[in-house]
C-alpha cells in the first residue's frame, strides 16, 4: 500500500545541511499496522510527513496505492491526500467547533450535502464511542476523547491509509492502551493500513504487525514484531527492547554476588527467552533431568506478534557439574544464559 523508495530529505539550517532521512526504503503492505520507532531527532516525523508530502523528500519516490504521488499536480495531490489521513500528538481539533462539527469538517470541504453528512458523522461517533459527546467542545474533553474525535475526523473520507504521528505520546498509559485498541479495531473492521511513528516500544508491542527502526535518518532494522523482539540485531533496536524488558539485580543480591565460583555458592543467571524456547517447559525439564532447583528471583515474560519472549533472574541450585550441564541444556534450547556471578 505504501512504498518509499530511496527517500532522502535534507534540510538546510543556517546554510548547513541536515540529513534528516538517508536513502530510506520501506514497504507497508495493505491492511497492516506498521510502526516506525526511533529516538528523538531520528527522523520519524520527517519520514511520516513525507508519506503525504507535507514534507517533500529531496529525492526518492513515495508510492501510495500504486501511484507515485511525488509526480502529482497540486490538484491531484489534494484529492489523493483525502485517502491518506493523519492524526497527531496534539489532536489538532478546532476549538470553536463541537465534536460533531469537527468530524463533519472534511465532509463539508468536499461539498457533501448536509443530509448525507449527519448519518456519516453519527456512524463515526459510534465507531469511536463518542455518541454522547457530539455537542461538546474540545475544551471539555479528555485527551483520549480528543484523540477519538481526531480519529473519527480522519476516517470521514474513508481513507485507505491512516498516518499516526506520535498519536498516543500525550496520553497516560491507560488512555494510550484504549486508543491503540481503537486503532487496532478500525484496522480490522475497515481494513485500513496504518503507519505509525513512536518512540515507545510498548506501542509497537501492543498493535504493530511489522516495525522499522530508524536511527540518525537511516533505517537500521525492519522485521515482524515477533522477530524484532525475539532477535533484535541492531544496537538501537536492542536498546528499545531493553526499555520494555529489563530486570535489575536486587541490591541484596548485588552485595553478596561473587565473581568467582565458591563452595556453597550457586550461579545467578540471567535467562533470555525468545521465540520457540518459551513454548518448551525447559526450566522444569532441566530441574528434573539434572537434579537442580531454580530459585526464580524475578521474571518478565511477554508476548508480541505471536512470539513469547522474556527475561528472568534465577539462582540455580545444585552441584557444580549438574548446574553446568543444566546451563548447557538451556542453551541448546535457545535460551541465552548469562552467568552474572555466584550467590
Ligand atoms: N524544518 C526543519 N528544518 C531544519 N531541520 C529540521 C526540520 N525538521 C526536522 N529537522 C531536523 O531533522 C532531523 C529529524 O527530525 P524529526 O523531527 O524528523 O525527528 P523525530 O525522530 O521525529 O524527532 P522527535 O521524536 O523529537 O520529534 C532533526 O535533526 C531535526 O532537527
Amino acid at each position: 500500500m505504501i512504498k518509499l523508495e530511496n527517500i532522502s530529505k535534507t534540510f538546510i539550517h543556517n546554510k548547513q545541511p541536515i540529513y534528516a532521512l538517508k536513502d530510506i526504503n520501506l514497504h507497508v503492505p495493505a491492511g497492516q499496522i506498521f510502526g516506525v520507532i526511533g529516538k528523538s531527532g531520528a527522523g520519524k516525523s520527517t519520514l511520516i510527513r513525507c508519506v503525504n508530502l507535507l514534507e517533500r523528500p529531496t529525492s526518492g519516490k513515495v508510492i501510495v496505492d500504486n501511484q507515485d504521488i511525488t509526480t502529482l499536480s497540486n490538484r491531484m495531490l489534494i484529492q489523493t491526500r483525502r485517502k491518506i489521513s493523519m492524526i497527531f500528538q496534539h489532536f489538532n481539533l478546532l476549538s470553536s467547533r463541537t465534536v460533531f462539527e469537527n468530524i463533519a469538517l472534511p465532509l463539508e470541504f468536499i461539498g457533501l450535502p448536509k443530509k448525507k453528512i449527519t448519518p456519516k458523522v453519527n456512524q463515526l461517533l459510534e465507531l469511536v464511542g463518542l455518541q454522547d459527546k457530539w455537542n461538546v467542545y474540545p475544551a471539555n474533553l479528555s485527551g483520549g476523547q480528543k484523540q477519538r474525535v481526531a480519529i473519527a475526523r480522519a476516517l470521514a473520507n474513508d481513507p485507505k491509509v491512516l498516518l499516526c504521528d506520535e498519536a498516543t505520546s500525550a496520553l497516560d498509559p491507560e488512555t494510550t492502551r484504549s486508543i491503540l485498541e481503537l486503532l487496532k479495531d478500525i484496522n480490522q473492521k475497515l481494513g485500513l493500513t496504518i503507519l505509525l511513528i513512536t518512540h515507545e516500544m510498548d506501542v509497537v508491542k501492543q498493535i504493530c504487525d511489522q516495525v522499522a527502526v530508524i536511527s540518525q535518518g537511516e533505517l537500521v532494522e525492519q522485521s515482524t514484531v515477533g522477530e524484532i523482539f525475539s532477535h533484535p540485531k541492531n544496537e538501537v533496536t536492542q536498546q528499545f527492547i531493553q526499555s520494555t524488558l529489563h530486570l535489575d539485580i536486587p541490591d541484596d543480591y548485588l552485595q553478596k554476588l561473587s565473581p568467582i565460583p565458591q563452595d556453597g555458592l550457586y550461579p545467578l543467571l540471567r535467562l533470555k527467552f525468545a521465540g520457540v524456547s518459551v513454548d518448551t517447559p525447559c526450566l522444569s525439564q532441566a530441574a528434573k533431568e539434572f537434579n537442580i532447583d531454580n530459585n526464580i528471583i524475578s521474571a518478565q515474560m511477554d508476548y508480541a506478534g505471536g512470539i513469547k519472549f522474556g527475561i528472568m533472574l534465577t539462582e540455580m541450585i545444585g552441584n557444580s557439574q549438574n548446574t553446568q550441564n543444566a546451563i548447557k541444556f538451556l542453551q541448546t534450547n535457545n535460551i541465552t544464559v548469562e552467568v552474572l556471578g555466584y550467590v
